[in-house]
């Protein structure tokens, strides 16, 4: 049984490599947003060789969790993929891994990095397959969640409603809104969990109600 770490311990291992100059947080950014695009090409091998381009509705939150978003978004547009980036909050505020991995996307040609107030179900009716990403918030998250950030949840819901064979749901290191620390109040919709290194406390009674939780090596 592999052991769970605190969100402390999480941060505490990721500084000390960082600190020992063996990875810099930008490489272990883009190493989770690799096993994340990783573990959905996996779960749904489907989405690996689609017949036509599926989409992804990146939710990114204003730290390194929707950093992680950010190279997500990057790494399906480069497979071909529609992909738009819903930002909550001000790029010029992001951390400073988070605001690279969104200047590197903004950079890819033809690349939809939108404030969070575009974000609208009906412009995603038109695809059949898809993926709502939450890259909210993670491991830095206390509740309780802003309103914003729940209406933009709330308006994935309506795009994976409007298609429920056809779009699934994935969380970055934990479903927005819960605490990783403690057990979930509520069991969040969501077909796929991808967390990293280790899981936090929040992740076995998420798997025990049925989600699928993957944790991701990012070579910690
Ligand atoms: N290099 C790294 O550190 C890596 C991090 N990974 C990913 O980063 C997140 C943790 O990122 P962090 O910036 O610490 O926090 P979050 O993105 O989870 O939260 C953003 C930000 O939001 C603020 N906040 C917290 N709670 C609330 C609230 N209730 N209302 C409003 N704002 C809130 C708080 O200031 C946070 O800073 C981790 O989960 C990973 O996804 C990489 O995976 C590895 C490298
Ligand atoms: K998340």
């Amino acid at each position: 049984m592999a052991e769970i770490l605190t969100s402390a311990q999480m941060r505490a291992i990721e500084q000390a490599a960082m600190a020992a100059g063996t990875v810099s947080g930008l490489a272990l950014m883009e190493r989770a947003g690799t096993g994340v695009v990783a573990a959905i090409l996996e779960t749904w091998p489907a989405l690996a060789t689609p017949a036509e381009p599926p989409c992804a509705v990146v939710l990114c939150g204003p730290g390194n969790n929707g950093g992680d978003g950010f190279v997500v978004a990057r790494l399906l547009a480069d497979r071909g993929w529609r992909v738009a980036t819903y930002l909550l909050g001000r790029p010029e505020r992001l951390p400073p891994d988070a605001r690279a991995t969104a200047e590197a996307w903004s950079a890819q040609p033809g690349a939809r990095a939108l404030p969070s107030e575009a974000l609208a179900a009906e412009d995603w009716t038109g695809c059949r397959a898809g993926v709502v990403i939450d890259a909210l918030y993670g491991i830095g998250f206390r509740p309780p969640l802003p309103a914003a950030a729940a209406q933009m949840l709330a308006i994935a819901g309506q795009i994976v409603a409007a298609h429920p064979e056809g779009w699934r749901r994935v969380a970055i290191d934990i479903p927005s809104g819960l605490a990783a620390d403690t057990p979930p109040p509520v069991i969040p919709a969501c077909d796929l969990v991808v967390t990293f290194h280790r899981e936090k406390p929040v992740h076995p009674p998420l798997r025990a109600a049925g989600l699928a939780v993957v944790t991701a090596d990012i070579g910690l």
